[in-house]
């Protein structure tokens, strides 16, 4: 007899988070995440985990009572009511996370369900999630060391204190670049820039080209620099890095700096969705496609990008925003099952300490994570860890990502504004 989704219950998380530095600002003590379960009649239980700001938590909520009696399989049908109960709305998300942009709402909450879908089908078919997305083409998956420029505790802290230390300097990020890769064995890594005077995140990347020679190093200014601030740091670092993520705003701005440098460009920031994706097929603005399936519309949506990203001649990686464990799973489930997702994946993870899954943090081995071969995503949640999670949510006071509004707080006179910087500060 089918099994058919008897409960759906969205539960908002807040868990602790440094304070890095980025194009937008700074994080805030505490991100945001919700945590989805679909219950079957059965008692199985599918997860899912996305963002957690107050829209997309009213969009789950919206959509959740429809989903009672839907078979998990049916993912055709899960589109179909998502789409009838979500509008998109005008575009006016934070735009370094594009998930929580307004035009993504029914790719999210689709997204969101469509993992614990997938869930359930593992475990309704004692098959891993990635034996349903085509079987597994690599056994670990390779993830990058995700450094930032960070500040050594947050403001006005009653914040416990996280243990890695201020990183403003060139010297200080490659230490901390030296403790994560020797804890997590990464062979890659990824620099967030676009947050300081950009001479010192260009001293930043040759100084970790000079301590980790020949490891594969990317810098994400996340469009915070002119064009051509970008062509002129580009012809400098260009032949230090695999490709050059997001240092300039627009396609039109990408497509100009790779006419100029030759570089690779890669993006998560103007090609996130099919009507994006085939502007960049006219004009050449980037040549890698970040993926991330929290807002490409789920696994098979993001198998869908990997084929159409094979067909054009374009490279893929993956993107991510501050997340947790049935987020890495359903990263790795889904990097493992496609052939040309050949770059190491993004992932905040290191930097957080909390988990929401049973058995806490996932261990990563030589910097990837074994792809698991139990059903479904091969997680399960820590009910008391969820409740903690939860009460620190309704307690937090924070119900939306504001990377700016917390800057403001140390710099009052601080503007967010893309691009931020045009040319390097003199000396
Ligand atoms: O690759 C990216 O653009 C990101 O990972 C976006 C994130 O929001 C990152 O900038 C962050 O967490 O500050
Ligand atoms: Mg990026």
């Amino acid at each position: 007899m089918k099994d058919t989704i008897s409960a759906v219950r969205v539960t908002p998380i807040a868990f602790r988070d440094p304070p890095l530095l980025n194009a937008a600002g700074i994080h805030e003590p505490y991100a945001l995440r919700s945590i989805i379960e679909l219950e079957t009649a059965s008692g199985l239980i599918g997860l899912g985990e996305s963002y957690g700001d107050a829209d997309t938590l009213a969009d789950l909520e919206r959509v959740a009572p429809a989903l009672i009696g839907l078979d998990p399989f049916l993912l055709n049908e899960l589109t179909r009511r998502v789409e009838s109960l979500t509008v998109n709305r005008a575009d006016t998300g934070l735009n370094l996370a594009p998930g929580t942009h307004g035009d993504k709402v029914t790719m999210r909450v689709v997204s969101a369900f469509e993992v614990a879908c997938h869930d359930l089908m593992g475990q309704l078919t004692g098959r891993p999630v990635h034996e349903l997305l085509g079987g597994k083409v690599r056994d670990s998956v390779p993830y990058s060391a995700y450094l930032f420029f960070k500040y050594a505790e947050h403001l006005n802290s009653p914040y416990q204190k996280d243990d890695w230390g201020e990183a403003l300097t060139p010297a200080q990020v490659v230490a901390q670049a030296q403790r994560m890769i020797g804890e997590y064995g990464f062979h890659s890594i990824k620099l967030k820039g676009g947050a300081l005077e950009p001479g010192i995140e260009a001293d930043t990347v040759r100084a970790l080209a000079a301590a980790f020679p020949g490891m594969p190093l990317r810098i994400d200014p996340n469009a915070n620099w002119s064009v051509d601030l970008a062509v002129e740091l580009g012809e400098e670092l260009g032949s230090l890095l695999e490709y050059y993520e997001d240092p300039t705003p627009t396609l039109e701005g990408m497509a100009e700096l790779h006419r100029r440098t030759g570089l690779p460009l890669a993006t998560n920031m103007v090609v996130t969705s099919a009507a994006e994706f085939k502007r960049n097929a006219t004009l050449n603005g980037v040549q890698v496609v970040l993926s991330d399936h929290h807002y490409w519309g789920g696994l098979r949506a993001t198998q869908q990008l990997a084929a159409m990203c094979g067909t054009f001649g374009l490279g893929l990686s993956m993107h991510s925003n501050s997340h947790l464990g049935i987020s890495l799973m359903a990263m790795t489930h889904l990097a493992a099952s496609v052939p040309n997702l050949t770059y190491a994946c993004d992932t905040h993870y290191p930097w957080q300490d909390e988990e929401v899954v049973a058995g806490g943090r996932i261990k990563f081995e030589n910097g990837g994570l074994k792809v698991p071969d139990a059903p479904g995503l091969g997680v399960t949640l820590d009910r008391d860890a969820l409740e903690r999670l939860h009460q620190q949510y309704l307690t937090c006071g924070i119900r939306r990502r504001d990377d700016a509004g917390q800057m403001r707080r140390y710099d009052p006179a601080f503007e967010g504004l893309t691009p931020r910087f045009t040319a390097r500060a003199k000396v």
